[in-house]
């Protein structure tokens, strides 16, 4: 897979070295690359952004260095992602979907936010998906794509330590959020490991590990219960 992120602050990505990416990019099976959007402006104050048309706070971002860096760096294969406030929230089942393609494209808005006109644009050459984290608001998309990368490339094929770990996690293909975990001590500070898990009994930690998930989610995330099939793989029977 390749991840292009475009972006004022291309020195944000410089944490995926840490990361999983990281050893991923070393394995040669992922090539994530950084460019700054400020070398596709050609004014001596490589300006990347202005008033905006009919008023309001704050600047747009220019749509002419956005569509040459994308010109640039997307093939007629990629995938733009654009995080913005205002997209589809992203869940796990886009993260499964998007570790499938083979070329990303992140375009990190900053601002108020990118000149429509780029994504209309792009929407004719590209698939362009507009994708929320949450309903918070960052001050640009570096942190949101950062998320995002994350997220797809743990899913890649040989880069996770342990395959197995992806199959029980929250957002998994139970659609419940992940039960409590313990490990040793037995004992700390008083508190003790519920005694099931010790219990050799898989199929009662199973059971316990099921009901904390229920119970957790129904606690904390009614929503994931209510309509199984925006969240889980399958889950109940399709609305009539
Ligand atoms: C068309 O898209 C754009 O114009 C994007 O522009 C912006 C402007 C400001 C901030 C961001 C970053 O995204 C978020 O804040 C975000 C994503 N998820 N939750 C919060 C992006």
């Amino acid at each position: 897979m390749r991840i292009d992120v475009v972006s004022i602050f291309p020195a944000y990505l410089d944490a995926l070295d840490l990361s999983l990416a990281g050893r991923a990019r070393a394995s040669g099976l992922l090539q994530v690359q950084a460019h700054d959007l400020r070398d596709f402006t050609h004014d001596r104050h490589r300006t990347v952004d202005d008033t905006p048309y009919g008023g309001g706070a704050g600047m747009v971002m220019r749509p002419e260095p956005w569509g040459e860096a994308l010109d640039a760096v997307a093939g007629d294969d990629a995938v733009v992602i654009v995080p913005t406030p205002s997209g589809r929230p992203f869940t796990q089942r886009d993260a499964e979907r998007l570790a499938l393609e083979q070329h990303l494209v992140l375009a990190c808005g900053r601002y108020e936010g990118i000149d429509q006109r780029v994504i209309d644009h792009a929407s004719t050459r590209w698939r362009v998906e507009e994708i929320s984290l949450g309903d918070f608001v960052l001050n640009g998309g570096e942190v949101a794509a950062l998320a995002v990368i994350e997220a797809v490339v743990r899913l890649l094929p040989g880069f996770m330590g342990n395959p197995r770990s992806l199959q029980e996690e929250s957002h998994g293909p139970d659609g419940l959020l992940e039960y409590p975990v313990y490990t040793k001590p037995a004992v700390w500070r008083g508190l003790e490991v519920p005694e099931v898990l010790r219990s050799g009994d898989h199929g009662a930690i199973a059971r316990w590990r099921h009901d904390r998930a229920l119970e957790r989610t129904a606690e904390r995330r009614p929503d994931l219960l209510e309509r199984p099939d925006d969240h889980a793989d399958g889950g109940g029977p399709e609305a009539p």
